[in-house]
């Protein structure tokens, strides 16, 4: 019985001896492996939230879930959302267990998706927490480097508590005697490189909110926000031809009734005055068909082919020139400067400038491109002429055979407004040049205030501008536009708010002369009356400024007509002396020309004397 006992003891010694050859030497591998399972750090994502779920789990699953970690463990290479693998059974524990294995499965498969969902959301939302940082440390940086970040902001915000209502291509169009509206381009490549605030919010068909930076004394920033409001506002979506159909377009049928018609651009430099009325840039060049000028030109000949026109023998013909100060040129001869005279009926004559018959769009497409080539040629972006001038491109229409104007279409691209208030800091030549642009745009309001109150006087005079337009200002008939255009930018809203400022002077006469038809907003036209308040003084202030630089414009003139007359006196005076030198010369004749000729001298002199002390006392006056 012992020797029995011991070859028992010595085969089982045998036995294990051997089993923990093959397993390396380890005795109890199991032990070992799940010692090792345990010391183990850190936890995988998927034990983590497996142990987590297990935390949460109520003692009655336990039972459940543990054997389902072994399994988890052993299938974690399966690519996620792949069917698990059966666990292989044990031995020995295959009959007891089967039916219950067989039957838990998908109820573990159940609960390992569950705890896949888990974890694959919270990466997610990992990740998203790491994206939204990104974004914060993104924007931070924008705010180091933008210092209206904090303005953008504040529009921003204001903007998401605005319900828009642009204007839609489709949106009626009404028929007024003098249309005020404005365009608001988009912020260019120049404006978007120094990092400008859009301060432009256009809300509604008609109205605009101006988003004024200020800052207080403690710097703390804020926005004044300054309404207005206009018969239409173009956003930067709207294109030329939506500009066109609200604009020119329902003045084009003006010029077939027998009335005159004129449409303006008006705005700082670079504000889209040339884009609107010459046509849409692309890169260098200019698209002429979609400006105002080109789509003019497509309906005219559209209205002279309707059965009602065709008969009538109209005849086409246009002009294009350019106003630069006191001076103006041909744009289709060369720039040749060409005189302005005016006749005892107050009728006003470009003397010489060309007029070209059109027969068909084309033609009058090559003169634009011609006069527009003609009018930026030999001119630097620096100091653009084009943006000290205005460029008056006219349509006419006549009956064949006849010298009348039946109607005409007066097109005008305007100097920069800026240009008008080129004052101190500027040499004398920028300073002249600026007083004329800014009385010529005054002067071209007081014309439109009184094409408004029919029969009230027009103070044609007072720039070579409305000299040369006079005829567009009169005449039940007559009818014009303005197109007021801004940069949307905060560095540009000094001048936009002078722009807005000029254009609503304009509509607000006319406002104030046909009350009913803006009364359906009150709170905006209070606000636009206070606006205008300040907008009297500015004009005040400018008035008087230009008044100034116009008598400063006089008096040189009237000191080169001096010094011209000094020349001529000099010469005469030279020539009446050696006439009298010769023997027999005729002595009543030379005391007549004598007595003339210093007569002329002293009546320049005395005017120049006058025009010198005017001056010398507004100026004293002004101090
Ligand atoms: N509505 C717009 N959409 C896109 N770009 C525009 C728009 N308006 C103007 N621009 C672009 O802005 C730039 C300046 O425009 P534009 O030359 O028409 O200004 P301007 O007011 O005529 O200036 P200036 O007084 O110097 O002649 C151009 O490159 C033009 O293409």
């Amino acid at each position: 019985m012992l020797v029995v006992i011991v070859i028992a003891f010595c085969c089982s010694f045998i036995f294990f001896y051997r089993k923990a050859l093959i397993n390396g030497g380890k005795m109890f591998p199991y032990l070992i492996e799940d010692s090792k399972r345990s010391s183990k750090s850190p936890l995988s994502l998927k034990e983590k939230a497996i142990e987590e779920l297990n935390h949460r789990t109520t003692i009655s699953q336990v039972p459940v879930l543990l054997p389902n970690i072994s399994f988890l463990s052993q299938n974690s290479s399966s690519p996620p959302g792949s069917p698990p693998k059966s666990p292989t059974p044990k031995k020995g524990f295959r009959n007891s267990t089967s039916r219950r294995d067989s039957s838990s499965f998908d109820y573990k498969s159940e609960a390992a998706k569950k705890v896949e969902l888990i974890a694959k959301n919270r990466d997610e939302r990992r990740q998203r927490q790491a994206d939204e940082k990104a974004q914060k440390d993104m924007m931070i940086h924008l705010e180091q480097n933008n210092p209206y970040f904090e303005f953008a902001q504040m529009i921003n915000e204001f903007r998401s508590a605005v319900e828009f209502r642009p204007l839609r291509e489709n949106d009626s169009v009404v028929e007024n005697q003098i249309t005020v509206c404005v365009r608001k381009r988009p912020l260019n490549e120049k404006e978007e490189r120094r990092k400008e605030v859009d301060v432009m919010t256009v809300n509604t068909k008609n109205q605009l909110i101006v988003h004024e930076p200020k800052q207080k004394v403690d710097l703390t920033k804020y926005l004044e926000n300054q309404h207005f409001r206009f018969d239409y506002v173009f956003d930067e979506g709207c294109n030329n031809d939506i500009v066109y159909k609200f604009t020119a377009k329902p003045l084009v049928r003006t010029i077939f009734e027998g009335g005159m018609a004129t449409c303006f651009a008006y705005g700082q430099t670079g504000s889209g005055k040339t884009h609107t009325m010459g046509g849409e840039f692309r890169g260098k060049q200019q698209n002429f068909k979609n400006g105002i000028y080109g789509l003019v030109a497509i309906d005219v000949f559209k209205f002279l082919r309707t059965p009602k026109y065709a008969q009538k023998n109209f005849m086409v013909s246009a002009s294009f020139f350019e106003i630069y100060g006191k001076l103006v040129f041909d744009l289709l001869a060369k720039k040749q400067r060409l005189r302005v005279l005016e006749d005892g009926k107050q009728q006003v004559q470009v003397v010489g400038l060309t007029e070209k018959v059109v027969c068909k769009v084309d033609d009058v497409i090559d003169l634009i491109q011609r006069g527009s080539l003609e009018r930026t040629s030999g001119q630097t972006s620096a100091n653009s002429n084009s943006s000290r001038s205005h460029a008056v491109f006219q349509i006419i229409l006549r009956k064949v055979g006849s010298k009348h104007v039946e109607g005409k279409f007066s097109l005008i691209d305007l100097a920069g407004n800026e240009r008008g208030a080129d004052n101190n800091k500027s040499n004398r030549q920028t300073r002249i040049e600026g007083a004329d642009i800014n009385k010529s745009l005054l002067a071209l309001k007081e014309c439109i205030r009184a094409l408004g109150r029919r029969g009230a006087h027009l103070p044609f005079r007072g720039s070579k501008l409305t000299q040369v337009l006079r005829d567009s200002f009169i005449g039940e008939k007559s009818r014009t536009c303005m197109i007021a255009l801004i940069s949307p930018g905060n560095y540009s809203v000094d001048h936009s708010l002078n722009t807005l400022r000029y254009a609503d002077r304009v509509k607000e006469l006319i406002a104030n002369d046909n009350p009913e038809e803006f009364s359906d907003d009150e709170v905006m036209n209070e606000d636009i009356d206070e606006s205008n308040e300040i907008d009297e003084d500015m004009m005040r202030d400018e008035e008087k400024r230009m008044h100034i630089a116009s008598m400063e414009w006089e008096i040189l003139e009237s000191n080169r007509d001096v010094i011209e007359s000094c020349v001529h006196f000099h010469n005469m005076a030279c020539e009446l002396y050696r006439a009298s030198q010769k023997n027999g010369f005729d002595k009543l004749d030379y005391a007549t020309n004598w007595r003339n000729l210093l007569a002329d001298m002293i009546d320049i002199q005395k005017a120049a004397l006058l025009k010198a002390n005017e001056f010398c006392n507004t100026l004293e006056g002004s101090l």
